[in-house]
């Protein structure tokens, strides 16, 4: 694995493949194509250029006119609503499903076109990618399993992930997913905007939150497959279908610094109080996708990681809020500090833009009542996807959404004056 957030890596998976010193030769190396592979606009000020140099068997642009698959019920989305929601986990499915075909989205905001916004889905899959790739036109994936370990054999190298780590993988990248345990179960978040960034430190200072060397990408891997692969790419919110005669996964070399990368949740370096009250959660920011206005992110992805909680004469949790940015979480393992019940591994909530939440009833009761030790909030991992758009829902979601979660904050006694 080559470590570091967005390096200028260079790798061959056989030695001499990667042209020395010019990326586009006459005659590369073997006889392989040189491509590059843009994850930023050329013209990018230097410290957010982000592109890749590709070296491979054949050019990808071999292949025939795509044409769009069927929309499946459920995957068209409404207006943003203010109603807070919540979901159960979903099931493993019954008949063998492939990770591509398990995915369902469930949020979504912006316009993959306006190069704006975020969606989260859900996959839960029970039989590996065979013959087929899939890539995203409309984003990049971030990966957060919470059930299986996942292969993911993407065109720049292959990543074994799981439970507790995430993958990101760039916009246009193509990719398959192979399940080690037989069966996978997680979240997708696919940025349309700004790919994702380290966020900055300010007065934190130059180490801490999710430090780069914890970063890892792939070495150089490909297969020579002379076989029919099915190519699926999501394209404006749809997927699309085309058929290639050979293995996409045919890179002998890359360099660059856009590349595929995995990181272990763990390693997150957690900062809190050590005197009074609850920071905001933006210092729990493992991720940032920055809009148009500078400090106002179109997608943070945060983490809410086993930590110390030592603060003194402070409610502990989560305080109640009304939020400019728009919340929507899910739960990877254990349980999350402001939600005593309902909110189960694999579930999802959603609290849009300036819709009062908190912490439930049971969880402030405990929180009022206790006796501040120092405490440890272990065995869990929560996450946020926070965006300053507000998330559409889909048919699909809506119809499954929890019956009252509404009552979550209901039995609060009056305060008396
Ligand atoms: O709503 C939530 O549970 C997420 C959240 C956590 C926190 O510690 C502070 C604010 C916030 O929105
Ligand atoms: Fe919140």
């Amino acid at each position: 694995m080559l470590t570091g957030f967005g390096n200028h890596f260079s790798t061959e998976a056989v030695p001499g493949a990667l042209p020395i010193g010019r990326n586009s030769p006459q005659r590369p190396p073997f006889g392989l194509y040189a491509e590059q592979l843009s994850g930023t606009a050329f013209t990018m000020a230097r410290a957010e250029n982000r592109r890749a140099w590709l070296y491979r068997l054949r050019p990808s642009a071999l292949h025939g006119a795509f044409t769009p698959l069927p929309e499946p019920v459920g995957h068209s989305a409404r207006p943003p609503g203010p109603n807070r929601l919540r979901w159960d986990p979903r099931p493993l499915p019954e008949t063998p499903t492939t990770f591509l075909a398990s995915i369902v989205p469930m949020l979504s905001n912006g316009d993959p076109a306006a190069l704006t916004g975020v969606s989260l889905a859900t996959y839960a899959a029970t039989r590996d990618m065979g013959n087929q790739a899939y890539f995203s036109a409309d984003g990049e994936i971030l990966v957060i399993p919470r059930q299986g370990r996942l292969r993911i054999d993407t065109e720049m190298g292959q990543m074994a992930v799981e439970p507790l780590e995430i993958a990101l993988i760039p916009r246009g990248l193509r990719f398959r997913v192979i399940l080690p345990d037989g069966s996978a179960s997680g979240y997708l978040a696919e940025n349309h905007g700004a790919p994702f960034r380290l966020p900055d430190l300010g007065p934190i200072g130059s180490n801490g939150l999710a430090n780069p060397r914890d970063f890892a990408s792939p070495a150089a891997w490909f297969e020579d497959r002379d076989e029919p692969f099915e190519l699926v790419q999501k394209f404006g919110g749809r997927l699309w279908t085309t058929t290639l005669a050979h293995s996409p996964f045919d890179v002998v070399a890359w360099h660059g610094n856009l590349a595929p990368v995995k990181y272990d949740l763990r390693r997150f370096n957690t900062i809190g109080t050590v005197s009074h009250d609850h920071p905001d959660p933006s210092i729990f920011t493992v991720l940032t996708s920055p809009s148009d206005m500078p400090g106002r992110a179109n997608a943070d992805f945060v983490i809410f990681p086993p930590r110390w909680m030592v603060a003194e004469d402070t409610f502990r949790p989560p305080w109640f809020h009304r939020n400019i940015m728009s919340e929507a979480m899910g739960l990877i393992t254990g349980a999350y500090d402001a939600k005593a019940g309902g909110f189960a591994p694999g579930g999802l909530s959603l609290h849009n833009m300036m819709n009062a939440h908190g912490p439930d009833a049971a969880s402030w009761r405990a929180a009022t009542d206790a006796v501040l030790a120092p405490h440890k909030i272990d065995g869990t991992m929560a996450f946020m996807l926070e965006s300053c758009w507000p998330y559409r829902v889909t048919d699909g979601a809506m119809a499954l959404a929890q019956p009252d979660y509404d009552a979550a904050w209901s039995g609060f006694p009056k305060a008396v004056v």
